[in-house]
């Protein structure tokens, strides 16, 4: 598969959003990132926050059987937005998260945009202001920028189990612990060299920072947002459905 050649010009933020998992927790009836949220699927919200933040190019990763699907999404909120069709791609993802980044990446070879954005469809709510924020800080110059939160709770590690009661370590320093969300940023040669060493190498991680990382670029946070949260359980998809409804 290749881009129109259209789409193959300058364009300075491009935007990959993985939307080919299963959503096993969430417990739907079809992929999480085609459920409906007021309206419009976890994919179509996601993706129209990246158009809205100016993304120039946003490639897509759906389930195999759902890419006729993804693209209608994609016609639908490029219409919607008054922004080409063609800006936006879709092909099939992988088996896990990183495979499905790593063949949208593939797509975007011939295009080769100064920066990519990474933003899963499970955080579907995420605020224009947090696209920016991490744009702002690629501008600036970082290489491996993550949306961050503080943690709220206390949090402790299990120091083992003896019975269906865990034994609980002390308290770990809360004020050094972040919580990580997307969209995360980086040059695009930076997630190219980054998922090629963990191809060659067999390096897995949750999300592309921890990719980034492991080729010496550490990861640099910005603040993130509540609304941002990623929907994984049922009650992920209530809170989101009343956050819309209080808006
Ligand atoms: N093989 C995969 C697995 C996940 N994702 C995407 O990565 C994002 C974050 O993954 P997560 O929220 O954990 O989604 P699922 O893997 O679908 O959830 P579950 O583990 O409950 O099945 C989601 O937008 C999901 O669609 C993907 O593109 N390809
Ligand atoms: C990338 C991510 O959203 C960062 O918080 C998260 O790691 C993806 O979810 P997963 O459950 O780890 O696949």
């Amino acid at each position: 598969m290749s881009l129109p050649p259209a789409t193959i010009a300058v364009v300075e933020t491009a935007l990959i959003i993985p939307a080919a998992g299963s959503g096993t927790r969430l417990g739907a009836d079809r992929p999480k990132a085609f459920v409906e949220l007021a309206g419009r699927t976890l994919l179509a919200w996601s993706l129209r926050s990246g158009l809205r933040a100016g993304c120039g190019l946003t490639v897509i990763a759906a389930p195999a059987d759902l890419l006729e699907e993804a693209r209608a999404i994609a016609d639908a909120e490029c219409d919607s937005l008054k922004v080409p069709r063609s800006l936006v791609a879709v092909v099939e993802g992988g088996a896990e998260r990183t495979d499905s980044v790593a063949a949208a990446l593939e797509l975007l070879e011939t295009a080769n945009p100064s920066f990519v954005l990474v933003h899963d469809a499970a955080r579907a709510l995420t605020p224009n202001e947090v696209f920016i924020r991490v744009i702002d800080a690629l501008r600036a110059g970082e290489r491996n920028v993550v949306p961050t939160l503080p943690v709220a709770d206390t949090i402790r590690t299990v120091a083992g189990s003896t019975s269906s009661v865990e034994d609980l370590a002390t308290p770990v320093d809360r004020s050094q612990l972040r919580r990580v969300q997307t969209p995360q940023g980086f040059r695009t040669e930076d997630l190219r060299a980054a998922h090629r060493h963990a191809r060659q190498t067999g390096l897995s991680a949750t999300d592309d920072a921890g990719l980034l990382e492991a080729i010496g670029i550490p990861a640099r946070g910005v603040p993130g947002a509540e609304a941002a949260h990623k929907i994984t359980y049922p009650e992920d998809l209530r809170t989101a459905r009343a956050r819309l409804q209080g808006e």
